[in-house]
């Protein structure tokens, strides 16, 4: 069995390039990281599945990953574009709030929808406030050459660097369609890397610096962190499809000038090699936001019913590269589609168990080389095709089938195909070794009944049945109706019944 290599989409060159990672045997990537005003939707979400699919698929080809993910609690204004209020400044002013509380909250609830996601922890959660002094110093060793100074702040001079906005692409095209609110900008693309607290306001965030008291750009932090704790040039640097038209260009741009005066190639040097983004998740009304009305985060999915993996096989079953559409219909089948799984992979285990064999002990994360050691016999060219899709800048969608035909095979051995299931588990992330169909189970939370009186209901019809009380039977299934409950009679997957 060969290694198929790696191939991404670098959004620098919008073409499919072989991965080499600049330190061999490691790869180290930055993914752009919540800006922890107010609840993630489960578009954002996808931005992190994503990142850690290509965690998951770095490991399985055995680099040795260091994963950086910020969290911006300063610095991000309402608009991508220079211009707005610092969105954490106005969250904590409409709830008369401490931006450090604010901050707090929404970064631990982020976590917990990483955590019910299955999404790997990364090497480190950077802080953006952790990073201030880093920030100022390495502000003032572009600022010379590349910036100059107005009322409101310490502004970049995007002329400065060569081919500015090339990741942008349509930007440039259209001779930079940025909106121009300071007056004094030398271009309309020019963006402040440094912001000053106005005169006779005070900021809940605000630190001395050369340029006078107050905060850094959100540009700024992520260039910074991604040199500290990367170093330039690194592999990899994600973010969802929106950053590729300002954020990250004004990163590379910031990038390029700190490389060139610390005597790096400027020209050339982006800060990381790859740049890759993925596409939106997106409401039939369009991108989702944050100010929708129905405010879809992870917990409502939950409160409806759906078991957060459910969204996670929903996103593995699109391309990262795809826009995605969210409706509660394609939600079901993807959480219809994990139960199959789940419920083949429960019978592996009953089976596995009566043959009375030991249990098996499988690694929480393979890779390629263990797969080939392994040989794994029959399954060998559908593990050659497996790591063609995943090698074919992540192609999940083909990956899943994969996993559906391994559970399809017959005349195999529980043990082998658990431990089949487990190793294209290591990038899929569905957790399959542990869920059962129970946990897929969740009772909305409107539910005005609970699963044990479901329970006794339906036991209850079942000796009605048995004994031909027809009449009985039927009243007991429209009683359960009123109560929102579906019985699913002859339903192929064993599901008695669906709220
Ligand atoms: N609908 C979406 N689908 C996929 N990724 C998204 C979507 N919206 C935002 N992202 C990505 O989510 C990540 C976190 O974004 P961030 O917390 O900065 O969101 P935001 O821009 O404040 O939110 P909003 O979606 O309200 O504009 C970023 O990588 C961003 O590109
Ligand atoms: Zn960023």
């Amino acid at each position: 069995m060969t290694d198929t290599p790696l191939k991404l989409f670098n959004s620098l060159t919008r073409e499919l390039e072989e991965f080499t990672p600049v330190h061999p045997g490691e790869a180290r990537v930055y993914s752009c990281g919540p800006t922890v005003y107010n609840y993630p939707h489960i578009g954002n979400m996808r931005a992190y599945v994503f990142a850690d699919v290509l965690g998951r698929t770095l490991s399985w080809k055995g680099y040795k990953l260091t994963h950086i993910i910020n969290i911006t609690d300063v610095g991000h204004l309402t608009d991508d574009g220079d211009a707005g209020e610092d969105k954490m400044e106005k969250m904590a002013a409409a709830n008369a709030q401490s931006i450090w509380d604010i901050a707090r909250h929404y970064t631990e609830a982020f976590w917990a929808d990483v955590k019910a996601l299955n999404i790997r922890e990364p090497a480190k959660w950077s802080v953006a406030t952790d990073y201030i002094d880093e920030m100022i110093d390495f502000a003032k060793g572009i600022a010379d050459q590349h910036c100059y100074e107005l009322d409101s702040g310490l502004y970049f001079d995007v002329s400065t660097v060569a081919d500015y906005g090339r990741l942008a692409r349509a930007v440039t095209e259209e001779g930079e369609g940025r909106i121009e609110t300071v007056v004094g900008k030398r271009n309309a693309a020019d963006f402040a890397i440094w912001r000053k607290t106005p005169a006779g306001e005070t900021r809940q965030m605000e630190w001395d610096s050369p340029w006078g008291k107050g905060a850094p750009g959100w540009h700024l932090e992520c260039s910074v962190m991604g040199e500290k704790l990367l170093g330039f040039p690194f592999d990899i640097h994600t973010g969802g499809i929106d950053h590729r038209e300002i954020h990250h260009p004004n990163e590379i741009a910031q990038n390029q000038a700190f490389c060139g005066c610390g005597g790096l190639s400027e020209a050339t040097n982006s800060g990381a090699k790859i740049w890759m983004h993925n596409n939106f998740l997106v409401e039939r009304s369009g991108k989702m936001s944050k100010s929708s009305g129905e405010f879809l985060r992870l917990q409502l999915l939950v409160d409806k019913g759906y078991h957060p993996l459910a969204y996670r096989m929903m996103c593995l079953q699109a391309h990262y590269r795809s826009e995605l559409e969210f409706s509660w219909d394609g939600l079901g089948a993807a959480l219809t589609r994990l139960k199959r799984i789940v419920m083949a992979v429960e019978n592996l285990k009953a089976r596995h168990a009566e043959l009375g064999s030991a249990s098996i002990s499988l690694p929480a994360q393979w890779t390629l080389k263990q797969v080939q050691g392994d040989g794994m016999g029959m399954f060998r060219d559908l593990f050659v095709t497996f790591d063609e899709a995943m090698s074919d800048d992540l192609n999940t969608p083909i990956a899943l089938t994969l996993l559906e035909q391994v559970l399809a095979k017959k005349k195999v051995s529980p043990e082998k195909k658990l431990e089949v299931v487990s190793a294209m588990d290591s990038i899929f992330g569905l957790d399959l070794l542990n869920l059962t169909r129970t946990d897929l189970r969740i009772r909305p939370r409107d539910a005005a009944i609970t699963e044990d009186e479901i329970e006794a209901e339906l036991l209850r019809r079942k000796q009605a049945r048995a004994a031909k009380d027809f009449a009985t039977s039927d009243a007991i299934r429209d009683s359960l109706a009123a109560a929102g409950v579906e019985v699913m009679d002859g339903d192929p997957l064993g599901w008695e019944w669906k709220l």
